[in-house]
C-alpha cells in the first residue's frame, strides 16, 4: 500500500488533535510517510503541532515526518492529499454570525440562515486562495473540505474551479447521526449502508441498510419514537447543546414522518423554538471557546508539560475518521459508500444539474461515483429549492458585489422571510464583515 503525504490545513483547528487520533486509528487503512500542518496563525498552530510531536512520537513511530509551518511552499509541495479545516475570521466572527441575527428575533447559526451568509462569504475567498496554492505545488492533490458552511463553499469552488475534479466536499454531520443509528442497531457504523438526498446541513436519510441487503430503517424509526435520540459520538456525546439537537429528531420525525431527517433541519423547520432556547449572551461560539477550544488547549499543556500521552484525555472521533476513510476509499480505489457533496446532473431527476448536492457515491480513484436518487417528493422539494436559491445567490452576490442579491437570499431563507428584517439583519452584518467582506454596491 504506498504511504500518503498529508496536509492538514488549519493545523491550529479544535478538530486537529482528534483528526491526529483518528490518523492513529486509521493507520492501516490510511498509512501516511508524511504529515504537515499549516496554518495563518503560527501560534494558534505551534500549540497544537507541539502536542502532536509528543503524541506522534508514542503511537506513529514508523511516520517518516512531521512538521508544521506558515509557509504555502512547504506546506503544500507534492502532497497527495490536502485535509483543509479553516475557520476565516475565528470563532469571534462566528459570535456575531450567531448573536446579530438573534437581536433581530430570527436564527443565530453557525451554518445555517444569516449567520451561514456571513461566514460563506467570509470564506470564499480564503478557499479559492487555498485551492491555488495547493494546485501550484501538488497539482494532483486530492483536496478534502471541511470547511463551512460547505454548501455555499462547494458551490463557489465549483464555479471558480469548474474542470478540477479532486475537489471534494464533505460534512460529519450524516456519519455522526450513523453513529446513533449504529448504536441503536447495536452495530457498527461502518457495517451500515446510507440513502440519503438533500443539500449540505438540508438532507434525509430515505433508508438505512446493513451490508447483507437487510432494511433497517423502521428498527431505527421505531426506536426513535419509543426511546428518543441521542448523539453517540465521542466528541459530542455528553455535549448539552447537541442533546438537545439530536431529541429535536424525535419531534421531526412525529411531524413529518416519511424520513429521518438530518439534525440542521431542526433550524429551518422550527426557527421560532430555535430562536426562543438561545441566550444571545452564550451562543454556540462562546460555548466552544469555553468548551471545546478551551480544553483541547488543555490538553496540549499537559502533553507538553509531561513530553507524554499518559495523563492527555485524547479520543479518536467521527469527524477525524470520516475524512479519513474517504480519502482511504479515493486513494486505494476501494469504492466503499460515503454521503458527499457532488455537483447533482441527474442524480436528483426533478432537481436542476448544477445544484451541490449531499448524497452517497461509491468512491474510487476516478473520484466519487454517485447513485441515483431519481424523482424525490413535493415537500422536501419544495424546501431544498428555496434553500438552493438562498445559496446560489449568496455566490451570486460575492462574485458580484451585490447588496440586492444577499437582501434577496435573506428574504428567501425560511430562518428569516420578512424583508424589512432581513435588511437589518443584513446591514449590521455589513457593519461587522468590513474586514472580510467584498465591498458590495445597492441597486
Ligand atoms: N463540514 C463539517 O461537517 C465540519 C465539521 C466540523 C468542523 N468544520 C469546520 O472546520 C473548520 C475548523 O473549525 P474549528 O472550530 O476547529 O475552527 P478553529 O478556528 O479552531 O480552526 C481553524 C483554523 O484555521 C486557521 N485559518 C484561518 N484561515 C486560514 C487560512 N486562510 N489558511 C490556513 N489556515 C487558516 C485558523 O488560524 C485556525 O487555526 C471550520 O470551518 C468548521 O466550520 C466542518
Ligand atoms: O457547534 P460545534 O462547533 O460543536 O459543531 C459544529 C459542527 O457540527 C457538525 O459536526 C460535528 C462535530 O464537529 C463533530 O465533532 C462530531 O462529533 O459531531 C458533530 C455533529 O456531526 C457539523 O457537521 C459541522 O459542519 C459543524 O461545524
Ligand atoms: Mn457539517
Amino acid at each position: 500500500m504506498k504511504k500518503q503525504n498529508l496536509v492538514v490545513v488549519g493545523g491550529g483547528s479544535t478538530y486537529t488533535l482528534g483528526m491526529v487520533m483518528s490518523l492513529i486509528e486509521e493507520k492501516e487503512n490510511f498509512p501516511l510517510k508524511s504529515i504537515t500542518f499549516y496554518d495563518t496563525n503560527a501560534e494558534r498552530q505551534e500549540k497544537i503541532a507541539k502536542a502532536t510531536e509528543v503524541i506522534l512520537k508514542e503511537k506513529y513511530p514508523e511516520l517518516e515526518s512531521f512538521n508544521y509551518t506558515t509557509n504555502r511552499k512547504k506546506a503544500f509541495s507534492d502532497v497527495d492529499f490536502a485535509f483543509v479545516q479553516i475557520r476565516t475570521g475565528g470563532l469571534q466572527m462566528r459570535e456575531k454570525d450567531e448573536q446579530i441575527p438573534l437581536r433581530h428575533g430570527a436564527v443565530g447559526q453557525e451554518t445555517c440562515g444569516p449567520g451561514g451568509m456571513a461566514y460563506g462569504l467570509r470564506s470564499i475567498k480564503d478557499m479559492i486562495e487555498v485551492v491555488n496554492d495547493v494546485r501550484e505545488y501538488a497539482p494532483d492533490a486530492w483536496i478534502l473540505n471541511y470547511t463551512n458552511p460547505a454548501a455555499i463553499v462547494a458551490e463557489a469552488l465549483r464555479r471558480e474551479f469548474p474542470k478540477d475534479d479532486k475537489i471534494l466536499n464533505i460534512c460529519d454531520m450524516p456519519a455522526a447521526i450513523m453513529v446513533s443509528y449504529a448504536k441503536i442497531l447495536g452495530k457498527e457504523i461502518w457495517d451500515l449502508v446510507p440513502e440519503y438526498f438533500g443539500l449540505n446541513h438540508f438532507g434525509w436519510f430515505t433508508d438505512i441498510y446493513d451490508k447483507e441487503g437487510n432494511k433497517l430503517t423502521d428498527d431505527i424509526k421505531n426506536a426513535i419514537k419509543d426511546n428518543g435520540f441521542l448523539p453517540e459520538d465521542s466528541e459530542i456525546i455528553n455535549d448539552p447543546s447537541w442533546i438537545k439537537t439530536f431529541k429535536q429528531v424525535e419531534t421531526m420525525l412525529n411531524d413529518f414522518p416519511d424520513y429521518l431527517p438530518n439534525t440542521y433541519l431542526q433550524y429551518y423547520l422550527y426557527p421560532s423554538q430555535m430562536v426562543e432556547k438561545e441566550d444571545v449572551e452564550n451562543t454556540r461560539a462562546r460555548q466552544v471557546i469555553n468548551g471545546r477550544e478551551k480544553r483541547v488547549h488543555d490538553q496540549c499543556e499537559t502533553l507538553i508539560r509531561d513530553n507524554s500521552t499518559e495523563h492527555a484525555d485524547l479520543e479518536v472521533d467521527i469527524h477525524g475518521c470520516y475524512m479519513i476513510r474517504v480519502a482511504a476509499s479515493l486513494a486505494y480505489n476501494n469504492g466503499d459508500t460515503f454521503i458527499v457533496i457532488v455537483e447533482n446532473n441527474g442524480i436528483i431527476s426533478n432537481l436542476q444539474d448544477d445544484a451541490m448536492v449531499e448524497v452517497p457515491a461509491s468512491l474510487t480513484a476516478r473520484g466519487p461515483k454517485p447513485f441515483a436518487v431519481g424523482s424525490i417528493p413535493t415537500f422536501q422539494k419544495g424546501l431544498i429549492e428555496g434553500q438552493l436559491a438562498f445559496e446560489k445567490l449568496v455566490v451570486d452576490a460575492w462574485y458580484e458585489k451585490d447588496y440586492n442579491k444577499l437582501l434577496q437570499a435573506l428574504t428567501l431563507n425560511r430562518t428569516v422571510v420578512d424583508a424589512p428584517r432581513a435588511r437589518a439583519i443584513l446591514d449590521d452584518l455589513i457593519k461587522e464583515n468590513k474586514e472580510f467582506w467584498p465591498e458590495l454596491a445597492k441597486k
